[in-house]
């Protein structure tokens, strides 16, 4: 591949190097985006958008050690293990680098870089096929290659769900400004990048915003940018999201989280069309498409006068509801069946069914974190099964009947009471075999058979 026609991610907590990295990148590549937050990683390269990832080694919460460079790398191989990865080490780092490549990095460029160098190894790195290093079968990089277009798959075939996926479709092709509604964990965030992706601007960015996570201090920077000397940290000009979607899609997600004095500097951007970045006086055209997501009960708000009338009326052209998950049972099994071949293949697992007595269970839990808890549940049985087939005692589900939350992801309590749950059916009960095969006395395994009830 040239680096013409590449996508480039920079993940750096260091924005100076992000910003230099930008510049000198963009004038050589297809797309090239940035961002400072790893934990976004995932996310980003579930969508499968890039070509080339440039992963820094030390984020700021372990300066040195690189371990958290590391982590990243095997996250973004178990999703893709085709995309190519150039790990950024400081001087006096080759251990760590040359570790890098044995985890599976492509290669690393050495902090501070000569721009020459470094886009001479990008462009090498492009040139190469990863599979080849891998020397795995060509048979695999088809399946993955298959896995990231359906891990980007809308599934629903409930008729709510068609409803919406219809709708969709259709609203895709235009500019329309789109809201869409749904609890946490329904797929706002899915959908959102499904438009981008069906409309006339997919290859141009799609741009996320969590205004939940951005304090007011740095909404007008982040979303409109600033020009050097703008407040103390402004050290360079730097674009804001909406200049970095330009041609695409900024998607602001948990827009019913602003305060109102923010509401209505959005609203002014709407309205004019136009961002001014923070300490200049010189404003760029807005082009971009913009879809919003809550959560909240919006037309509440507006009632309530904590949202503003005139900037809903902006940004819900078109209204997408998602349904929470325990009001469409259909989509469970297939969902469930989806992350099933998912996690079994990403951790390696000889689990090849669900039991329908399972399927059962699903549907009649009210899965408080919807779709992202289903995912979570799936994936933790797999990992502790030990049948082929999942049956209802290996998916530990929390108490049904409780109010909608966040889902946590990985709890250790849960995984906890399942593994001992797990032994104990294996051991039929046998408290010395039992306690031996999870490394706990027998005393230990009592104490917490009390403690979760069993
Ligand atoms: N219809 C679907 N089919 C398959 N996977 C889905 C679907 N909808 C959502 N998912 C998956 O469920 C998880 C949660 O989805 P997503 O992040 O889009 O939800 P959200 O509504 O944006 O959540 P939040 O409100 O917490 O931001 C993601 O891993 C996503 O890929």
């Amino acid at each position: 591949m040239l680096l013409s026609e590449a996508k480039i991610l920079i993940i750096d907590d260091d924005v100076d190097v992000l910003s230099a990295a930008k510049l000198l990148l963009k004038r050589h590549a297809k797309l090239v985006d940035i961002e400072k937050n790893p934990q976004k990683l995932p996310f980003l390269v579930t969508n499968g958008t890039y070509d080339l990832i440039l992963l820094d080694m030390n984020f700021t919460r372990d300066v040195n050690s690189g371990r958290e460079g590391f982590h990243w790398l095997d996250r973004i191989l178990d999703i893709n293990p085709n995309i190519k990865v150039i790990m950024i080490t400081a001087y006096g780092d080759i251990e760590m680098a040359i570790r890098a490549i044995k985890s599976g990095a492509t290669d690393f460029v050495l902090k501070p870089w000569e721009n020459d160098k470094l886009v001479a190894t990008i462009e090498d790195v492009l040139k190469e096929k990863k599979g080849e290093k891998l020397a795995s079968a060509t048979e695999e990089k088809t399946d993955t290659k298959k896995e990231k277009s359906s891990s980007d798959a809308i599934i629903g075939q409930s008729d709510a769900m068609q409803h919406v996926l219809k709708t969709s479709e259709r609203v895709a092709a235009t500019d329309a400004n789109v809201l869409i509604l749904g609890e946490n964990g329904t797929g706002k965030t899915q959908l959102a990048r499904y438009l981008h992706q069906h409309s006339q601007r997919s290859e141009k960015p799609f741009v996320v915003v969590d205004l939940g996570a951005l304090s007011d201090s740095l909404f007008e920077s982040e979303l409109f940018g600033h020009v050097k000397g703008a407040f103390t940290d402004a050290k360079e000009d730097r674009a804001g999201r909406f200049e970095e979607a330009k041609g695409g899609t900024i998607f602001l997600d948990e827009i019913g989280n602003l305060t109102l004095s923010l509401q209505a500097k959005l609203l002014t951007v709407l309205q004019e069309r136009k961002v001014t970045r923070v300490g200049s006086n010189k404003s760029i055209p807005l082009d971009v498409r913009l879809i919003c997501a809550t959560n909240m009960n919006i037309e509440t708000m507006v009632s309530d006068k904590t949202f503003r009338q005139d900037l809903f009326y902006r940004i819900n052209t078109i209204e997408l509801d998602l349904p929470p998950l325990r009001d469409r049972p259909e989509d469970i099994a297939p969902l469930a069946e989806f992350y099933l071949k998912q996690f079994r293949k990403k951790y390696n697992r000889p689990v090849n069914d669900i039991s329908s007595a399972l399927i059962k269970k699903m549907q009649q839990y009210n899965w408080p974190g919807n779709i992202r808890e289903l995912q979570h549940a799936i994936e933790r049985a797999v990992i502790l099964s030990q049948e082929k087939t999942l049956q209802p005692d290996d998916l530990f589900l929390k108490n049904s009947g409780g109010q909608p939350t966040t889902a946590t992801g990985f709890d250790l309590e849960d995984m906890e009471k399942n593994m001992i749950v797990q032994a104990l059916k294996r051991f039929n009960g046998n408290i010395t075999d039992a306690a031996r095969e999870l490394g706990l006395s027998r005393a230990a395994l009592y104490r917490r058979m009390e403690k979760y009830g069993l």
